[in-house]
């Protein structure tokens, strides 16, 4: 009996005994205004990741450095009393309560793969409510997702200051140059009404690194958020996403900044506002009724390509991709979008 046969029997003992877990990974590229995610349906492919392999996948998945790369993973799964559940895993392998334009992203999928309108899907604090909308560009799919619970309360950031919650106020131990609004919705944002010359200095990043590598005041990191108001019913976002770093767009951040240009008069509760950013546009509406706030997120869910990763779990930075399946009449269609958008902040 020759080597190879032992070689094989005893690799593949040797496998079973050390659990190994070669998968193959089917996986869609996706993206919310230019904020790009992997989707992987763990529901009806049957993964059953543990919570350590989901964590390294986004790690290892997610690198620029790769044929993939991504903000982020938005794991698919069967929930007990929802349409079905979402779990978002950012690039550095920490899990977020909430993504917004992840959730658009979640939102067709599961509404393609019931073949209804809308949905009801289970993330890690509420139970939300999503569905699709009318395109706000030809052609592009586009959903509306509810971004809530909405809070005011530093402790549920958190966010460690002696006061009950940070309201337009400035935060001086990080700078005296602008004023901040701390707000969960449920993950943490850090918000600041700034005009050009601020968003194009180095403030954001000097002051999100800070908040996002070890420090006091938000020990779990903060997504920070510039804002600049363009007229009326639009503003532009800027956000130093936390697990990741500046991203095109942030969709919880974008209903976050709205809600707070409404609360400081900038906008109008109720009342559409158009949201720019690096990746696109989106158009928020806040609602207020008492003291509870909820923000309507409407954007595109677009599909850039399918693939499948082949992967050993245990080793999972060394994986092959199959050739790349594009959506080429999305991305061209999203394209025309950016341009418009791009010309239009050029002249606004
Ligand atoms: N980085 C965020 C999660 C992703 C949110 C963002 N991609 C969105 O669209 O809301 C956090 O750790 O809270």
């Amino acid at each position: 009996m020759n080597d190879s046969f032992f070689c094989g029997n005893l690799e593949t003992l040797n496998d079973f005994l050390v659990g190994v877990r070669r998968l193959k990974i089917e996986v869609i590229k996706c993206h919310g205004s230019g904020n790009d995610f992997l989707l992987i349906d763990e529901w009806n492919n049957d993964y059953s990741f543990s919570e350590v392999e989901r964590s390294h996948l986004a790690k290892a998945l997610c690198s620029r450095d790769t044929d993939l790369g991504a903000d982020g993973i938005l794991y698919v799964m069967k929930s007990e009393h929802a349409d079905g559940r979402m779990r978002v895993f950012n690039s550095d392998g920490s899990e977020a309560s909430m993504c917004g334009n992840g959730l658009r992203c979640v939102a067709r999928y599961i509404c393609e793969y019931t073949q209804q309108d809308s949905a009801l899907i289970e993330t890690m604090k509420a139970d939300l409510m999503v569905q699709r909308e009318k395109d706000i560009y030809p052609e592009i799919p586009t959903y509306l997702v509810e971004i809530s619970p909405v809070s005011f309360k530093a402790q549920d950031l958190p966010l460690n200051i002696d006061q009950e919650s940070l309201l337009n106020e400035k935060l001086p131990t990080l700078t005296e140059e602008v004023s901040f609004t701390a707000v969960a919705v449920p993950n943490p944002h850090l918000i600041a009404v700034v005009n050009q010359q601020q968003l194009s200095s180095e403030l954001q990043r000097e002051l999100s690194e800070y908040v996002n590598g070890p420090n006091e005041l938000f020990p779990d990191g903060v997504n920070v958020s510039f804002v600049k108001p363009l007229k009326k019913g639009e503003i532009f976002v800027r956000t130093f996403e936390r697990g990741v770093g500046f991203t095109n767009a942030c969709g919880t951040a974008m209903s976050a900044s709205t809600l707070v240009s409404c609360l400081q008069e900038l906008n109008e509760f109720e009342k559409p506002v158009e949201v720019y950013n690096n990746g696109g546009k989106v158009r928020c509406v806040a609602h207020r009724k008492g003291e509870t706030y909820q923000i309507d997120l409407i954007g595109n869910a677009s599909y850039v390509y399918r693939t499948t990763v082949e992967i050993d779990l245990r080793v999972p930075n060394e994986f092959k991709l199959t050739p790349k399946v594009e959506y080429v009449e999305e991305i061209e269609r999203y394209a025309k979008l950016q341009e418009q958008v791009k010309e239009y902040l050029e002249r606004v």
